[in-house]
């Protein structure tokens, strides 16, 4: 057995520090994936999670984004689970169908997940973390397998041994979400812990967690050394951003092949001319698409207006400062209603451009994202 780390998928520019989608449930799904793919596509895709039990079977809905996967960029699978037995079945049929490489989900935060010793509850049992690792190494050979961690589960004591186990069992690629399990959406992130994990696994690390916009990536990447970013919900606010990214990580620094973001060039980062800025014009287009591509034949419009709120709370808070979009989209009943507040906000200065990072204060999933009091106020470790 060779321990040369298999090659990651090519990016979509050679040389730019990479970037990725964040798993999300509800959210990534093959219609998301393609709104996505058609604004500017990340290096890759993850699935949500598929979970692994004695009676799972692959949830059909997420192998479709496999099978019919029409964006250009390959999708990683990600499992979520406990039982070897299962998760290497698992493994093994994902491996069936198009898949860039299995990614096991190390960080779930729900209570009603982590309580099962699944996603980010396995962060309290490192011992069988081991085992997970080795059973699906051994269950992907000569495929890519893949790691989406938390910091710690309470506090950070897990988080080097991990790192260690992760080196152990020759990882492809690990993506950081700088929090622990019990922090939630709601503390900043730590970046810092983040920048130990590149210091110490060997293979590339994806920094996440707020990653708001792509002056930001650029500043995360620089603080952190990683090889990459991965961004979840300001992907959702803002579908631009990996184009965004691309523009301002280009180009790429002559004759360097590497992705270090020590590599990026110094005027990365900064406003640039060259970087898309999309208008209020171009996000009702991107509500209308989104709206269009979601729409299921047989789905009441109450529930299809039920599942676009779900995107708009996030989208909302580039909008206005105050909130006002976001309280009147969230009373919409109706296609007619929602469209009516869309238009509101967006229609009477179309040139106007989106806030670039969320309006503080305003917040897309206030039972979890609202900040504790002591993180009120506190700064990220990075200004963009
Ligand atoms: C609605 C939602 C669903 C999520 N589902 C998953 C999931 O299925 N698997 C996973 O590893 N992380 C999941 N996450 C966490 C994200 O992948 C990501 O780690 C987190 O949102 C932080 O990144 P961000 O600040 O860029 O959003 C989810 C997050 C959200 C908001």
């Amino acid at each position: 057995m060779t321990d040369l780390p298999a090659p990651l998928p090519p990016p979509v520019v050679a040389g730019l520090p990479l970037t990725a989608l964040a798993p999300m449930q509800d959210v990534t799904d093959l219609t998301f994936m393609r709104v996505i793919a058609h604004y500017g596509a990340p290096d890759y895709f993850f699935t949500e999670f598929f979970r692994v039990h004695s009676q799972s079977r692959l949830e059909k809905h997420i192998v479709r984004c496999l099978d019919d996967n029409t964006t250009g960029r390959p999708i990683f699978a990600q499992v979520i689970g406990e039982d070897l037995e299962q998760l290497v079945r698992t493994a093994r049929e994902l491996q069936q169908h198009p898949i860039a490489g299995i990614d096991l989900n190390l960080g779930c935060p729900a209570p009603k997940v982590y309580k099962k010793n699944v996603g980010g509850g396995l962060l309290r049992d490192l011992a069988h973390v081991d085992r997970i690792l080795g059973a699906l190494r051994a269950a992907t050979p000569g495929g890519l397998f893949t790691v989406k961690m938390r910091i710690g589960f309470d506090d950070t004591t897990p988080f080097e041994p991990m790192l260690d186990l992760v080196n152990a069992h020759r990882v492809d690629l690990l993506s950081v979400h700088g929090r622990t399990v019990k922090e939630m959406y709601r503390s900043r992130v730590h970046y810092d812990f983040i920048a130990r994990a590149v210091q110490r696994v060997r293979c590339p690390v994806l920094a996440n967690g707020n990653v708001t916009s792509a002056p930001r990536a650029v500043a995360i990447l620089r603080e952190t050394g990683a090889a990459g970013v991965m961004i979840g919900r300001h992907a959702i606010r803002n579908p631009w951003i990996f184009r965004q990214c691309r523009e301002l990580f280009h180009p790429p620094p002559a004759l360097q092949s590497t992705t270090e973001p020590s590599s990026l060039p110094a005027t990365a980062g900064a406003t640039s001319p060259a970087c898309f800025r999309p208008t209020f014009a171009d996000v009702r287009d991107y509500i209308a698409h989104l709206y269009q591509a979601t729409q299921t034949p047989g789905i009441p419009e109450r529930i299809h207006v039920s599942k676009m709120k779900k995107y708009l709370n996030f989208v909302g808070q580039a909008v206005d400062p105050t909130g006002a979009f976001l309280r009147e989209m969230r009373r919409a009943e109706s296609e007619a209603e929602l469209f009516r507040v869309c238009d509101r906000h967006l229609l009477p200065e179309p040139a106007h451009l989106i806030a670039d990072e969320p309006y503080e204060g305003v917040i897309a999933r206030p039972n979890c994202e609202t900040p504790h009091p002591a993180d009120r106020g506190s700064p990220e470790t990075i200004s963009a």
